[in-house]
């Protein structure tokens, strides 16, 4: 595996890959990598001849100082898990090679930002976004690998590829869980004991909302108020939103709509530390 540090050089390497006539795979991450990451990165090995992993912190989508400063950190680590996973080129940037000077770009998503996280993370979307647009022309890949774990993120990301007619198939992967059912994520290395032996509850509660909603006798506000009344017994849980929206729209729904997919998602923090997690129901 090698490791590339600046844009120039990441550009190189993957347009003779792309001469060459190899699939490029691209995984984009902020490190810190966990097995939902690696599965990501088995999965682009499986289909592309060449798998580019970057790693980079994205200070632009970051709305709270403390969580971009808190954020987990451990590229020597990373680097070690991503070439038995089948990682080609590790791309790690510094903010200075991303961000040369400060961006102008402003991206705006419409409905699609306006609920969940681009609600209460202003601006996280625009960030993500921008980053991904620079990842995406810097390595144009084939594919890129996305989990389902940041829901809303896929929606805005594929609304991004479409509207700027990147060449690339989006691939969306499930939401890889620990035993006990909490969603794998690099913000879990902040859970202290009391906090992670709580968090499985947070799956626990859309498990209660799947169930509900599978079974269709009560409204969306009552599967809500029935999911955010469990985890309100647990009072070092502090629920940010719960939302059951459409999964294609993102739009809170008021009654069911027979055929279409809902997406049952949620923020908490737990411990100082802020999670979201998701399951869809067809
Ligand atoms: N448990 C998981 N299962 C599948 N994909 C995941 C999982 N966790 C993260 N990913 C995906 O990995 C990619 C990189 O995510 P990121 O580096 O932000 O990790 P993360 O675990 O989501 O961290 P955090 O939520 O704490 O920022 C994203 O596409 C994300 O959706
Ligand atoms: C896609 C991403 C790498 C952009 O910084 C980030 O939002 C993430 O890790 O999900
Ligand atoms: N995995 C989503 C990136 C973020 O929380 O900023």
């Amino acid at each position: 595996m090698e490791i590339l540090n600046t844009a120039a050089a990441l550009q190189a390497r993957t347009e003779t890959w792309r001469r060459e006539g190899k699939r490029i795979g691209l995984v984009p991450t902020m490190g810190a990598l966990h097995e939902g990451h690696l599965q990501l990165v088995r999965a682009a090995a499986q289909e592309c001849e060449v798998v580019v992993v970057s790693i980079f912190v994205n200070p632009t989508q970051f709305n709270n100082p403390d969580d971009f400063r808190l954020y987990p950190r451990l590229p020597e680590a990373d680097a070690a898990l991503l070439d038995p996973a089948g990682c080609t080129a590790l791309f790690l940037p510094s903010v200075e090679e991303m961000y040369p000077q400060p961006t102008v770009l402003r991206f705006d998503f419409g409905p699609l930002e306006r609920v969940m996280e681009g609600e209460h993370r202003p601006g996280h979307f625009n960030g993500v976004a921008t980053v991904v647009s620079k990842l995406f022309h810097l390595s144009r890949p084939h594919r890129a690998y996305f989990g389902q774990k940041d829901f809303q993120q896929v929606a805005v990301v594929r609304q991004l590829v479409q509207d700027l007619s990147f060449d690339l198939d989006l691939v969306a992967y499930p939401t890889i869980r620990e035993a006990d059912g909490l969603a794998m994520s690099s913000r879990n290395r902040r859970l202290d004991a009391p906090a992670r032996a709580m968090a499985p509850r947070l799956y626990q509660a859309l498990q209660l909302a799947e169930t509900l909603v599978c079974e269709k006798a009560v409204s969306p506000a009552e599967v809500k108020a029935a999911a955010a009344g469990f985890l309100a017994e647990e009072p070092a849980i502090a629920l940010e939103y719960l939302a059951v929206v459409d999964a294609q729209t993102l739009q809170p729904l008021t009654e069911w709509q027979p055929g279409h997919p809902v997406a049952l998602c949620l923020a908490a923090h737990l411990g100082g530390v802020r999670l979201i997690d998701n399951i869809v129901v067809n």
